[in-house]
This record gives structure tokens, C-alpha cells and sequence, in this order.
């Protein structure tokens, strides 16, 4: 079994990759997706970010206020950590949980999309997530800030922190083997990943 991770700053195209290795039927652990999965009304976590960022944290219907969050956060330090330290954890220990039932399926490669793979690494250790390669997707902050300005209706403001929060693409390619460059045709960017994988898959 081969296990991947991938990574990228945000808005650099590293869904748009993961996707398609979903796609080909590769199973995928989608970080993002369990970081919301582990918010979830009632749960233990929400409960922790209530007490810690008080009642403005939840919405009226008692889930993640996220646009709140996102603006608290987001511009300052103590607070991100605060989060990271409540969610990080948890994620890893329920993407570990997939990893081992994929694993126990006969899946031959599995996927793990983490998007601060750089900032949390030691986690992923620590719980036993060694990764036999680790691919970036990367493209030019003002490109991805017109992404994020785009799809995710951010001003240039909060496209700027959301980036500043996260590493930099030279620290994300410190700990990679492969970097994808998502300025390229996104057709062309999934044959680059097919190849490798087909690469890694017959070794
Ligand atoms: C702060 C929150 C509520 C903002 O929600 P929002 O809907 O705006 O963003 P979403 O969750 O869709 O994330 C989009 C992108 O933001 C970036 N991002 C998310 N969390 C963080 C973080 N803690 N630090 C830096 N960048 C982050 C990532 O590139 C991610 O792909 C949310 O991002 C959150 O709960 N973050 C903490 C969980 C986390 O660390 N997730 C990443 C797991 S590796
Ligand atoms: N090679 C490419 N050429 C042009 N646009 C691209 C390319 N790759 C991705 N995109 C576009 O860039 C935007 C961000 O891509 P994607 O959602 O895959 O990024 P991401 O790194 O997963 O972001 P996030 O961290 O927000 O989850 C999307 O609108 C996507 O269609």
C-alpha cells in the first residue's frame, strides 16, 4: 500500500488534484472535510471553541459560526493556534481511523489531502501517518488571491491574512518530493499526477 499526502496554500488547486484521484478510485481523506465533520452540532469540540471564543462562535441554529471565526482568527495569532490546538488532534486521530479501514480494505493507495500538512507534520507521526510521498500544488500568491477573490467571494483582505496564516510555499516544498504548478492547463496538471502515480504504483 502506498500512502500519499497532498498539499498546497490555500486556493492553489490542491482539490482540483485530490478530486480527480478520487475520481479514479483511489479512496481520499479529506481533511477539510473532517476538520467540518468534527465541528458538528453537540459535539465536544464545538462545545470547547464556545467556551473558548464565547457565545459569538456559534450561530443561532448552535452551529460553527465560520465567517466569525474565520475573521477572529485569522488576524490574529494566539487565537489561531487556540483552534489549531482544539483541531488539529482530533482531525489526525479520525483520518488516522480512515486510513487504517481503507488500508484493511486492500486499497493500494490512499490519498490523505491535508492542507497544513507543513504545519502539522508531527502530529501525523506521532499517530502513525507516514506518508511514502508528498505532493504540493502550488501557483503564485496573486494568482491564488484572485482565486480566493473569485470562488470564495474573500476580499483582498482576508485573502492576504488566510494566506499570511499558513506556510510558505518554500516550507511546503521542504517537506515535499513533488511540486505541481497549477499556472499550467488543469488537464495538464492531471497527467503530471497520473504519471507519478502510475510511476509509484509499478516500483
Ligand atoms: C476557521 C474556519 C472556521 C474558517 O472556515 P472557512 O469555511 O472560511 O474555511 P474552510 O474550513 O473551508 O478552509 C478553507 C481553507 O482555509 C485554510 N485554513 C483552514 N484552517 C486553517 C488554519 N487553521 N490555518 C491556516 N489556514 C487554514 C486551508 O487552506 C483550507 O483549505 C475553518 O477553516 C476551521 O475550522 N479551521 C480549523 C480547522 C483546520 O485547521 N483545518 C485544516 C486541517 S489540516
Ligand atoms: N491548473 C489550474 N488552472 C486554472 N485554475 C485552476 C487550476 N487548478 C485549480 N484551479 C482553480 O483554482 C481554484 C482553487 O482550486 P482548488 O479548490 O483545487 O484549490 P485548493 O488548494 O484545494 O483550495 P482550498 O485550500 O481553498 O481548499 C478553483 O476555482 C479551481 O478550479
Amino acid at each position: 500500500m502506498i500512502r500519499i499526502a497532498l498539499t498546497g496554500g490555500i486556493a492553489a488547486g490542491k482539490s482540483t488534484v485530490s478530486k480527480h484521484l478520487a475520481d479514479c478510485g483511489y479512496p481520499r481523506v479529506d481533511y477539510d472535510v473532517l476538520a467540518r465533520e468534527a465541528v458538528k452540532p453537540g459535539s465536544p469540540i464545538l462545545q470547547h471553541i464556545q467556551a473558548e471564543f464565547g457565545p459569538s462562535s456559534l450561530t443561532q441554529n448552535g452551529e460553527l459560526n465560520r465567517p466569525w471565526l474565520a475573521r477572529n482568527v485569522f488576524s490574529d495569532t494566539n487565537k489561531l493556534s487556540v483552534l489549531n490546538s482544539l483541531m488539529h488532534p482530533a482531525v489526525y486521530k479520525q483520518g488516522k481511523w480512515l486510513d487504517d479501514r481503507y488500508r484493511k480494505t486492500g486499497a493500494k493507495l490512499i490519498v490523505h489531502d491535508i492542507p497544513l500538512l507543513y504545519e502539522t507534520i508531527e502530529i501525523a507521526n506521532q499517530i502513525g501517518l507516514v506518508f511514502d510521498h508528498i505532493v504540493t500544488v502550488e501557483a503564485p500568491e496573486n494568482i491564488r488571491i484572485a482565486r480566493m477573490i473569485r470562488t470564495r467571494s474573500m476580499t483582498l483582505a482576508q485573502a492576504q491574512a488566510r494566506i499570511a496564516s499558513q506556510s510558505s510555499q518554500a516550507q511546503r516544498e521542504s517537506i515535499s518530493d513533488v511540486v505541481i504548478d497549477s499556472t499550467q492547463p488543469v488537464e495538464n496538471m492531471l497527467h503530471e499526477i497520473d504519471t507519478y502515480i502510475k510511476r509509484w504504483l509499478t516500483a
